[in-house]
């Protein structure tokens, strides 16, 4: 049986865009049997670069791809769309914070929020484009009556790093390592939890007796990679931001494996005491019907309600800085 998804992508003729659409139209992120439309969105001045774009698609002769659109306004780009995976919007340079982009990003994302009510009647968002909770909280705010748990930010591109940091440590395939949540901001105060996390089905912490590196270096290693990357490269990650989108997207798509669970920013519903209403990254787990759940019942010592409340408390600032966008 064949059946077709519509993917939105804005942002489509950027670097994280090249890396994602072949991916997506080539059938790897919903399957053989699955159809895919891509709608891909730009500026104006980008529109001809995404015609390249297209033509090469086509050139590629993949089954599953079923069709191709190309718009500059949102509106029309967001039509009966399934998922929007929100790129569009500028990347930082060294020596910036990703929250020092809000005030430019961060009106992108009204008009999307708008758009995509207008335009979607069954769609879910996941927004990548940087400082990425808070620019989610907007579109969801702008959203009207699109619910705002349709809404999500992407924290997977953290989880993978935690779980290659956590794999090389323990020398394993980072297949043994599992359930390393990302909690908070995706940001350098994220907390990557350790200690909830698995290696070969075995607690992280009696796999890797170094708990100082545990609770030092790996945390800022994972806080930081995305600056180490532009530091080193020149620009910021995009091969990998374009995987970990294609694993965010699957993982809300997908039933979550018994035992297992993924991060992703979803809006708080007040678990683990988090503010109600700020876009912050939990353990998720798809359920069979496609809704998805906050996995309760974690402990968190000391020293993770630490990091988690110095998350909290940056997300609410960034909420504070956009207040008028909301
Ligand atoms: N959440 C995450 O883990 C990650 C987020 N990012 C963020 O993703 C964003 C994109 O990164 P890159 O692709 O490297 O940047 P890029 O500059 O290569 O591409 C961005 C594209 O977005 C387009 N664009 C800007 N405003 C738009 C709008 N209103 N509608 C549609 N398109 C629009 C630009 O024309 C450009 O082609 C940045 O904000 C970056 O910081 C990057 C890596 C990881
Ligand atoms: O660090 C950046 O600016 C890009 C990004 O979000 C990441 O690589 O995680």
């Amino acid at each position: 049986m064949s059946n077709t998804v519509k993917v939105a992508i804005t942002g489509a003729a950027g670097q994280i865009g090249y890396s994602l659409v072949f991916r997506i139209a080539s059938g790897e992120l919903f399957g053989p049997d699955t159809k895919v439309v891509l709608s891909l969105l730009e500026i104006p001045q980008a529109v001809t670069a995404l015609e390249g774009l297209a033509m090469e698609l086509n050139d590629c002769a993949f089954p599953t791809l079923a069709g191709i659109e190309i718009n500059s306004d949102a509106e029309k780009g967001f039509d009966g769309v399934n998922w929007a995976i929100l790129v569009g919007a500028k990347p930082r340079g060294p020596g910036m914070e990703r929250n020092d982009l809000i005030s430019e990003n961060g009106p992108i994302f009204t008009g999307q929020g708008k758009a995509l009510q207008r335009g979607a009647s069954d769609v879910r968002a996941v927004v990548v484009g940087n400082p990425c909770n808070t620019n989610a909280l907007i579109a969801a705010k702008n959203a009207g009556d699109v619910p705002f748990n349709r809404f999500s930010a992407m924290t997977m591109l953290d989880e993978n790093r935690a779980r290659y940091q956590l794999a090389a440590k323990a020398g394993v395939a980072v297949t043994e390592v599992q359930n390393v949540t990302i909690w908070g901001n995706h940001s350098a105060t994220q907390y990557p939890d350790f200690f909830n996390a698995t290696i070969g089905g075995k607690k992280a912490t009696d796999v890797i007796s170094d708990h100082d590196w545990l609770k030092g270096d790996f945390i800022t290693t994972v806080q930081k990679r995305g600056a180490a990357i532009i530091k080193a490269r020149g620009k910021s990650s995009a091969a990998s931001a374009a995987n970990a989108a294609l694993d965010h997207v699957k993982n809300f798509h997908f039933p979550t494996p018994d035992g297992k669970w993924f991060s992703a920013a979803v809006p708080s519903d007040g678990s683990y005491g988090v503010e109600e209403g700020l876009m912050f990254s939990f353990p998720i787990r798809t359920k069979d019907d496609g809704s998805y759940e906050i996995v309760q019942g974690l402990d968190h010592n000391e020293f993770a309600k630490e990091k988690l409340a110095k998350t909290e408390a940056e997300l609410k600032g960034e909420r504070e800085i956009v207040k008028d966008l909301l």
